[in-house]
């Protein structure tokens, strides 16, 4: 494992009964990269993100996270790690119950049971500033928020504990282009604010091209390929052509190149 690879994916193999979803996943994730996962509907990304997380167990293979073997982990060593990450899961899976704040709070709470609680909720509202919610946020329930804040609040959930890897699961489904946008810009920013690590499945095109810098793609049970956007589009394979090539994807595409020469 190279020293600039965050999570390294070898050989990895699930499957649910006769069902065979990933057949020999090999995978790098560089420390510091936004790597955009994709595929058909159904092609497993999100049991490889189950996977890499602990939250599925996987059949065979090897998936090392700073270092540490995930599969076959014991729980000390899982509870190590995990302190590590990150995710924000694609329903944002905010707890209904509680308020934006005291759901920041679970993750401090859990690993450190030592702090005070006015402690807990300054960090907390340090949090949900990084999102860019406004400070009343903290103080509302998931059932009041719009999808684009729900989003950020999870994402000040994902930030708790000063993770080196974010894990995110469709940051931007279920948002107008605009709020898409304005998510974007907030990975980029944290990315850089953080010197986060970030793992993305999306569907998003645009993000692809605004804020990955490699994107993989699942297909046929494997990683069949991990590039830039620009020269995926290149890449030889049916479902990579049409996924890149086609009305989306061009359009994609060409807004990318408008923004770049500001047209
Ligand atoms: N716990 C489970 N038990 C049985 N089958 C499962 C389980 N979890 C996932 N699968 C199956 O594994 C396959 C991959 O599912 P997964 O949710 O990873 O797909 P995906 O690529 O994330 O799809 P989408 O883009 O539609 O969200 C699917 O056929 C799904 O039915």
């Amino acid at each position: 494992m190279s020293d600039s690879d965050i999570i390294q994916i070898r050989d990895l193999k699930n499957s649910f009964g006769s069902q065979v979803v990933h057949d020999g996943v090999n995978l790098d994730v560089k420390r510091g990269e936004i790597l955009g996962l994709v595929g058909g509907s159904g092609t497993g990304k999100s049991v490889l993100l189950r996977s890499i997380i602990g939250l599925q167990q996987p059949v065979a293979g090897s998936i090392k996270v700073l270092g540490h073997e995930m599969i076959g982990k014991d729980p000390l060593t899982m509870r190590m790690v995990s302190r590590h990450w990150g995710v924000l899961f694609q329903e944002s899976a905010l707890f209904s119950t509680l308020n934006i704040t005291e759901n920041v709070k679970v993750p401090l709470r859990e690993y450190y049971p030592e702090l005070g609680d006015s402690l807990l909720d300054q960090i907390a509202g340090y949090k949900i500033a990084m999102t860019d919610l406004p400070e009343d946020v903290g103080i509302k329930f998931n059932s009041e928020l719009s999808g684009g804040m729900r989003k950020r609040a999870g994402l000040a959930r994902a930030l708790a504990l000063d993770p080196d890897l974010l894990f995110l699961d469709e940051p931007t489904s279920g948002l107008d282009p605009v709020s898409a946008d304005a998510i974007d810009a907030l990975i980029l920013g944290l990315r850089k604010m953080l010197g986060l690590t970030v793992f993305m499945i999306t569907h998003d095109l645009d993000s692809l091209y605004n804020i990955c810098d490699r994107v993989a793609v699942l297909a046929d049970k494997k990683v069949l390929a991990v590039d830039t956007v620009e020269n995926l589009t290149k890449f030889d394979h049916p479902w990579i052509k049409r996924y890149f090539n086609g009305p989306r994807g061009r359009a994609a595409a060409e807004s990318f190149e408008a923004r770049k020469t500001g047209a």
